[in-house]
């Protein structure tokens, strides 16, 4: 696992003379063997799943736009971060592109790295999911906390195909196979935009549900509480960003945006109470796509999403 020159080039910004004045790109390193502990950046540049599901394509380059976004945002950590490369998806094997991400995450994990993987479609989550898995095979029942915000459920059957419409079902069968709990909250989902099977799934299956127009200013405190309570009942979280919960005005590049969504005025309250849990082992970002973006809006509010989890 390492940064090419690639990923590495992404890394250029503004470079302010006075003291104390550093920003991204003049703190990051690429990972190697001997690196101390941090938080590690890790692409998945894939749409094989996006593709598989007949959404609009372009997340495989996510990864490298949201790198330059984040290059140029100030540094306020006192650990290190790096940045793991990329795993890329070759030849429509998405399968095998998770599995290496499975076991990316795992090493970094093994390492004492706090991995924040950048998608890619939804489909980096069983990826994600896997890794952290193996990082706590060792565990006789592991108790992973799944919080996924997003404007779907993505429990679409895998019978079907895997895509970026499955990654939780998916993992829901891979504990069941294990004797393992399944614990997922899906906090900004969109009634109109699941359908009535997708909600009796995740009846089935005992989800946290929470839906777009029920996060509000006036409950937020209750959400965060519930949020509390779902971690209290975890040993470790993992944290899964749909980034097409915001609002398609927030996040226009994604492939799918949403018409309502949740604001990033309500988001970042709860994930910094996520982060105040302390069991936060593992994060990841999906869904940006590159190609519908304006501005780099998109890419900016994925950076600034990894310099919260950053601070
Ligand atoms: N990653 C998941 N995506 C949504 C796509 C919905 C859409 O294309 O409208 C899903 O499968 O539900
Ligand atoms: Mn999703
Ligand atoms: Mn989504």
């Amino acid at each position: 696992m390492h940064a090419d020159r690639h990923c590495m080039s992404a890394w250029t910004g503004r470079t302010d003379p006075e003291a104390d004045s550093a920003r991204w790109h003049q703190r990051i390193r690429a990972l190697n063997e001997a690196s101390e502990p941090g938080l590690a950046l890790l692409g998945f540049a894939c749409d094989e799943g996006v593709r598989r599901n007949h959404g609009r394509v372009g997340a495989a380059g996510a990864p490298q736009s949201v790198r330059k976004a984040l290059a140029n945002l100030a540094w306020h950590r006192q650990a290190p971060a790096y940045d793991a490369g990329d795993v890329t998806c070759e030849d429509g094997d998405l399968e095998a592109a998770q599995a290496r991400l499975g076991r990316n995450v795992c090493a970094l994990l093994d390492a004492g790295h706090l991995p924040v993987v950048i998608g890619g479609g939804h489909e980096v989550a069983f990826g994600s999911w896997s890794g952290l898995a193996e990082h706590l095979s060792g565990n006789p029942a592991p108790q992973i906390g799944i919080v996924n915000f997003d404007a779907h459920f993505d429990l679409r059957d895998p019978a079907h195909v895997h895509s970026s419409g499955t990654p939780f079902a998916q993992i829901a069968e891979q504990c069941a196979a294990r004797g393992w709990p399944f614990r997922y909250a899906c906090l900004g989902v969109s009634r109109a935009s699941n359908t009535r099977a997708l909600f009796s799934r995740a009846a089935e299956l005992n989800v946290l549900v929470r839906e777009d127009r029920e996060i509000r200013e006036a409950t937020l405190e209750s959400i965060g509480a519930e949020l509390d309570a779902f971690a209290a009942g975890c040993d470790a979280l993992y944290l899964t960003i749909d980034i097409d919960v915001l609002p398609a005005c927030e996040a226009p590049g994604v492939s799918a945006p949403a018409a309502r969504g949740v604001r990033l005025e309500l988001l970042e309250p709860l994930i910094e109470r996520l982060k105040a849990s302390g069991k936060l082992r593992l994060a990841d970002l999906a869904e940006i796509n590159p190609e519908y973006d304006i501005d780099n809006r998109t890419a900016k509010v994925a950076a600034r999403l990894i310099h919260l989890l950053s601070l």
